[in-house]
């Protein structure tokens, strides 16, 4: 059955499609965009278990075909996140034009289910709108929009995020954290949050487009006690200039004091060549020049205060609860194996398991402070992976392939991911793993992380 939905400027219309439905959208006339990101006149769009806001700026005529609740509500906030957007932009205009300066640095943060994850779209398609490339940092293993659950990647944006295709699998930067809850180990999980920041500041260095367009970071759900502790931790690690805080006025007051130690500090002995080379009698001008020159250097040389900005959460926001949430762990899995559009078939490969190092990362159990005497921490260490022979017990269960050069613990635990398997059989016998891969090309590595992730159907 076809439905005609007319929206009025500034209105969205709000879908609920369960996973059972698939839901055909068209836009007929006028403009209209789903998180960000423009819908093209009289293409068809297919969608399937997901909530999908369709937002108009100006008005439109929308057909729906088949099954799904429905509504349409006022889309009130998204002004206040094109004014976001509009905030960033001029900040990113003033690196393009001042070498001294970056792109904005954003972290998006709020309780469970309060729209981070689409505010981080509607902001990076904006930006990509503008002939920007950010770069997209999502640091949520359980519901990664990048890479599969158990991992936090980065990747540099430059085409939009299409309504029904999510992120582009193209090329993350993946780092494996083998579990869906940072709790599990939250110094391991520190770790690769360093590691990925490093990796982004080493890009912006070498990347014109990254360095002017900035970093979006979407983060896990979790703002109490350790959460809370976290995300301070994270805010200072990737450098957040700004901090947009969804529907939470308390976290906003709780983070409103940090400031940014200072990355980029200019030695004194290069202001002091800097100044001997233009020792000549100046001009009022050059002395003008001159004094903006040093306050620049002043500015970058003192700790920054980090800005938040507090955002209203959307009146369309949907609650996921933990079945769902599993769901979509399962379609993510899905999609890396099969596709997008699931239309790909993974190659199921056999091969045998002399010559692979296969390993497993530990997620230790940590002694609770109060139960250890005052002001000592547990010997335990907490980042811990050990090799492991081969088994049914590793049916099903998600292997990353690993870039490691070396087997050495700091190696295996801090290297980037080359991609994903999923063990189908181990037979022990024979001495062969069958696995599935997205390519049908030989293992990138013989070396196999594994963490505590299966998938056990299709
Ligand atoms: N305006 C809207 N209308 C309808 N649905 C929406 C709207 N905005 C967001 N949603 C849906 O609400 C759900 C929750 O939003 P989102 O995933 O952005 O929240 P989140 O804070 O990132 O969640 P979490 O961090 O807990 O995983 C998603 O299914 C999203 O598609």
């Amino acid at each position: 059955m076809t439905k005609v939905h007319t929206l009025k400027e500034q209105q969205e219309l709000r879908l609920e499609i369960s996973f059972e439905e698939t839901v055909k959208v068209q836009l007929m006339t006028g403009t209209a965009e789903v998180f960000g990101c423009e819908l093209l006149e009289r293409k068809e769009y297919t969608f399937t278990g997901c909530k999908v806001p369709i937002f108009t700026w100006h008005g439109c005529t929308i057909t729906i075909t088949g099954e799904c609740t429905n509504y349409i509500g006022e889309g009130v906030e998204m002004f206040k996140y094109l004014n976001t957007h509009t905030a960033l932009e001029n900040i990113r205009k003033k690196a393009r034009e001042n070498t001294n300066l970056n792109g904005p640095r954003v972290l998006i943060t709020g309780p469970p289910s309060c729209g981070k994850n689409s505010l981080s779209r509607i902001l990076l398609n904006y930006a990509i709108r503008m002939g920007n490339s950010p770069l997209f940092v999502d640091l949520d293993p359980n519901q990664n929009e990048i890479g599969v659950p158990g991992t936090i990647n980065v990747m540099p944006m430059n085409k939009p995020i299409y309504p029904n295709e999510g992120y582009s699998l193209a090329s993350p930067l993946s780092y494996f954290f083998g579990s869906i809850n940072c709790s599990d180990n939250l110094d391991y999980y520190k770790i690769l949050c360093q590691k990925l920041a490093q990796s982004i500041d080493e890009r912006v260095e070498l990347d014109e487009a990254a360095r002017t367009s900035g970093i979006v970071v979407n983060t896990i759900g979790c703002i109490e006690k350790s959460g809370l502790d976290l995300l301070k931790f994270i805010i200072k690690t990737f450098g957040i200039e700004y901090v947009i805080v969804i529907g939470d006025e308390r976290l906003s007051n709780m983070l409103s004091n940090l400031t940014l130690e200072p990355k980029k500090i200019k030695k004194e002995e290069e202001i002091k060549n800097e100044k001997e080379e233009e020792n000549e009698i100046k001009t009022e001008k050059e002395e003008e020049k001159e004094g903006e020159k040093e306050k620049e250097t002043k500015e970058i040389i003192e700790p920054k205060k980090v800005q938040i900005i507090q955002l209203k959460k959307s009146g369309g926001v949907v609650v996921i609860d933990e079945k769902e949430r599993k769901t979509i762990r399962r379609i993510l899995y899905k999609r890396y194996f099969y596709g997008i559009t699931q239309n790909l078939k993974p190659s199921s490969m056999s091969t045998s398991w002399d010559g692979l190092g296969l390993f497993k990362i530990k997620y230790l159990e940590q002694a609770p402070e109060g139960a250890l005497p005052f002001g000592k921490r547990s010997k335990l260490d907490p980042i811990n992976v050990k090799r492991i022979s081969p088994s049914s017990k590793l049916d099903f269960h998600i292997g990353a392939i690993s870039f490691a050069k070396s087997t050495k613990k700091e190696d295996l635990l801090t290297t980037n991911i080359a991609g994903f398997i999923r063990i189908t059989k181990v037979d022990e016998k024979r001495r062969r793993i069958t696995y599935i891969s997205p390519s049908s090309r030989t293992l990138p590595s013989q070396i196999i992380i594994f963490g505590q992730l299966t998938w056990y159907s299709d």
